[in-house]
């Protein structure tokens, strides 16, 4: 009965890769806890039969119309919003055809390859009265709002000084297929764009006390051993993030050679430290709170599925309050994220361009 009054929203899913697999499949999750009632109305994807399966695989108690063209699921009046799970220099394209068609957008990380097609994407969306956000999933974990609480309302660990972050994940570019997204520069692959925007996004969540300020950064990247320069990437990225007005720092790292283990983040404070740790630094778990003059406590956020209801969740209320924006994950947000990409990856002489 309580689940009539909850906010509906129709997805259409371009896109049946990895991360589509997984969306939906927490989109369909039976839950106590949903804020949302999610419905697939549309799949789109390369060919009817992979649609199909997927729909067979992830999603079988849903009956979405399945389109072998993405067109499709645009101009699908049964779709409310359109979730983008495809490679990430095609995000551009994508969220520029469907805000053409009127649809409410959730891009998958990055939203965009810099931050000119980012500009680009919110303006679009902003001219033409739809809702537009990233799929930055980790934002919106109870866990993450709670180590938020507890470092700038309640200060827990004082004025915090410095923030490590890193993500591992053990995928070798030559490790996989040539013409995979994880190793095909074409397809944007890459440690920075694919894991470090979320080790840059733990440290804003907690050093970007100040709106519209902007870190000083320095990076250095170890690229993939591909001979011709212009087809390397970074297999491994470090940046310093450094706001001197805060007498604060960053230290942020993603790696595609070894898989981060346990602890992910360490934040340092005057009054004590707050350790981060999980899955994968896109994926928290556990804080565990160090006070200098207390007892450590460990807290514990067990979820079901993986996790992405609540993003999703979260963008059904923006959808029926008529919001454009999420403000867990604004444009500006995404931009700033997008903005600091660009001046490491110009820094350490990566470019995607052409
Ligand atoms: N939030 C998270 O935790 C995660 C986010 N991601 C993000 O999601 C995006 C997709 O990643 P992932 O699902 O791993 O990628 P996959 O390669 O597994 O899937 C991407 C899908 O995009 C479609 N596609 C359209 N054009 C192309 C093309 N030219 N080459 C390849 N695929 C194409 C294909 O679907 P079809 O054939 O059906 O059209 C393909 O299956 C990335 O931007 C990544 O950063 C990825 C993993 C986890
Ligand atoms: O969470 C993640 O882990 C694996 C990556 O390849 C992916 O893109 C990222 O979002």
């Amino acid at each position: 009965m309580a689940s009539k009054e909850l906010p509906g929203l129709r997805w259409g899913i371009i896109g049946c890769g990895l991360i589509s697999t997984w969306f939906v499949s927490d989109l369909v999750l039976s839950r106590s806890d949903a804020a949302a009632n999610h419905t697939i109305t549309a799949v789109g994807s390369s060919s009817l039969e992979k649609g199909n399966k997927f729909v067979f695989e992830n999603c079988p108690t849903q009956s979405p119309a399945v389109y072998d063209s993405y067109t499709d699921v645009y101009n699908d009046p049964n779709v409310d919003i359109v979730y983008i799970g495809t490679p990430h220099p095609l995000h551009h394209k994508n969220v520029l055809d469907a805000v053409a068609a009127g649809k409410h957008v959730l891009c998958e990380k990055p939203m965009a390859m810099d931050a000119q097609q980012g500009q680009e994407m919110a303006e679009a969306a902003r001219e033409r009265g739809v809702f537009l956000m990233e799929a930055m999933w980790t934002r919106f974990f109870p866990i993450t709002k709670e180590l938020q609480r507890l470092v700038h309302e309640e200060k827990s660990i004082g004025d915090v000084a410095a923030v490590w972050v890193d993500f591992g994940i053990y995928m070798p570019i030559k490790g996989c297929n040539p013409a995979s997204r994880t190793a095909s520069k074409k397809l944007g692959a890459g440690a920075l764009l694919d894991i470090g925007i979320y080790s840059l996004t733990w440290a804003s969540l907690v050093l970007d006390t100040t709106p519209g300020a902007t870190p000083d950064i320095s990076a250095n990247m170890i690229f993939s051993d591909h001979e011709q320069p212009d087809d390397r990437v970074d297999e491994q990225t470090a940046i310093v993030l450094r706001y001197p007005e805060q007498r604060a720092q960053a230290i942020c790292t993603a790696s595609l050679l070894y898989k981060t283990s346990g602890t992910f983040a360490r934040i340092e404070g005057s009054k004590g430290s707050i350790s981060v740790g999980g899955v994968a630094a896109s994926k928290p778990g556990f804080l565990i709170v160090t006070p200098k003059d207390g007892e450590e406590r460990r807290i514990d956020y067990p979820v079901e599925g993986m996790g992405f209801y609540y993003e999703a969740d979260a963008v059904a209320q923006d959808v029926q309050a008529g919001r454009l924006e999420n403000a867990t994950c604004p444009l500006s947000t995404t931009q700033s994220m997008l903005s600091r990409m660009d001046s490491i990856m110009a820094s350490c002489g990566l470019s995607y361009s052409g």
